[in-house]
């Protein structure tokens, strides 16, 4: 079973507003609220390609209540509840681009971190766990690591989608996968992602420290996967973007559907991923996945060594 943790959920709210102003009311329209937070993305997303999972998180307040009452429509969840109120990001597209505001979100105390290694302790069947996204207020970063060691202990894979900096040390404890965007390869690992070459560099060094497949996603460039073996390219859609809040989790989430059952069919769930990806970016939250078949034609992926 997979296992998908979401350390900060959110609900999103996407608003549409003209080029914003600092003399004027900024009026917005067109809101859509969604219950999210990254793991929780991952989650849908694999429930739509008929893969289940539980989703695990920390929710509080009315805000909690909606996206736990929402989620539980698709997946099972196990929350462990909060004081405070899970945080509502905003994500504002304008003529000039999208602009984001996530939010810190609720303190989760240290009762409440163990609590959730007590539940994953206890978690039946507990093969994959992906952790995904911002630690809330309060909590530090070993709580990464004793995930690493509940998930060794237990005979779990980890899957990592997080932009914290003890990322580079994470990687040794061998996850089976982490999906770090070019901004994250930068600021972690120390490797400015210009061209090709740079993107190998990046790859061999993240591998070589341990991680052993890594996704990397380049927004509207597309994306490299690395087995340790092979490298891969795909090239992203040509899409009319709406918000890319959402992509990098479906890509990562329609990836994970084809190629944790197969791992030797990299290309089909490269193109699933890259696909799934730019729908989303096409749609306020992760939309209806509609045009993931349509898209996939334009998907090309080449081996690159
Ligand atoms: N502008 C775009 N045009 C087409 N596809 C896009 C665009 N931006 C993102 N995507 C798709 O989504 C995938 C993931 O995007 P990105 O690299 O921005 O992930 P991310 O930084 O993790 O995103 P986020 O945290 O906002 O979910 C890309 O590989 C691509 O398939
Ligand atoms: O603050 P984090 O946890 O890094 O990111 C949270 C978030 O921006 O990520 C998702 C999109 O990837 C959104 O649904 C959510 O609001």
């Amino acid at each position: 079973m997979i296992y998908t943790l979401t350390t900060n959920p959110a609900i999103d709210m996407n608003v549409n507003s003209g080029v914003p102003s600092y003399t004027h009311v900024n009026r917005t329209t067109d809101a859509v609220y969604t219950p999210n937070g990254k793991g929780l993305n991952v989650s849908f997303t694999l429930a739509h390609y008929g893969v289940k999972s539980t989703i695990l998180g920390f929710f509080g307040g009315f805000s909690g209540n909606y996206i736990v009452e929402e989620a539980s429509k698709m997946c099972p969840v196990k929350p462990v509840w909060i004081d405070g109120i899970t945080r509502v990001n905003i994500f504002v597209t304008t003529p000039e681009g999208e602009l984001k505001f996530p939010n810190a979100g609720a303190p989760v105390v240290r009762s409440k971190q163990e609590e959730m290694l007590e539940l994953l302790c206890n978690a039946p069947n507990l093969d994959v766990l992906v952790v995904s996204g911002s630690l809330s207020l309060e909590m530090d970063q070993t709580f990464y690591d004793e995930l690493f060691d509940l998930c060794h202990e237990r005979g779990a894979e980890l899957v990592l989608d997080i932009s914290h900096k003890h990322l580079a040390e994470l990687v040794e404890k061998k996850p089976l996968l982490i999906k770090p965007n070019d901004e994250e390869v930068a600021e972690i690992f120390g490797v400015n992602v210009h061209n090709e070459a740079d993107v190998l560099l990046a790859l061999h060094k993240i591998h070589e420290r341990g991680a052993k497949n890594i996704l990397l996603t380049l927004g509207g460039e597309g994306a490299y996967f690395f087995n340790g073996k092979h490298v891969w390219r795909a090239n992203a859609s040509q899409v009319e973007v709406l918000s890319t809040a959402c992509a990098g989790d479906s890509t990562l989430a329609s990836f994970m559907s084809i190629w944790l059952d197969d791992p030797s069919d990299v290309e089909k769930a490269l193109t699933r991923a890259m696909a799934t990806g730019g729908n989303v970016a096409m749609s306020a939250g992760l939309g209806d996945f509609a045009l993931v078949e349509k898209i996939a034609e334009s998907i090309h992926v080449e081996l690159v060594e």
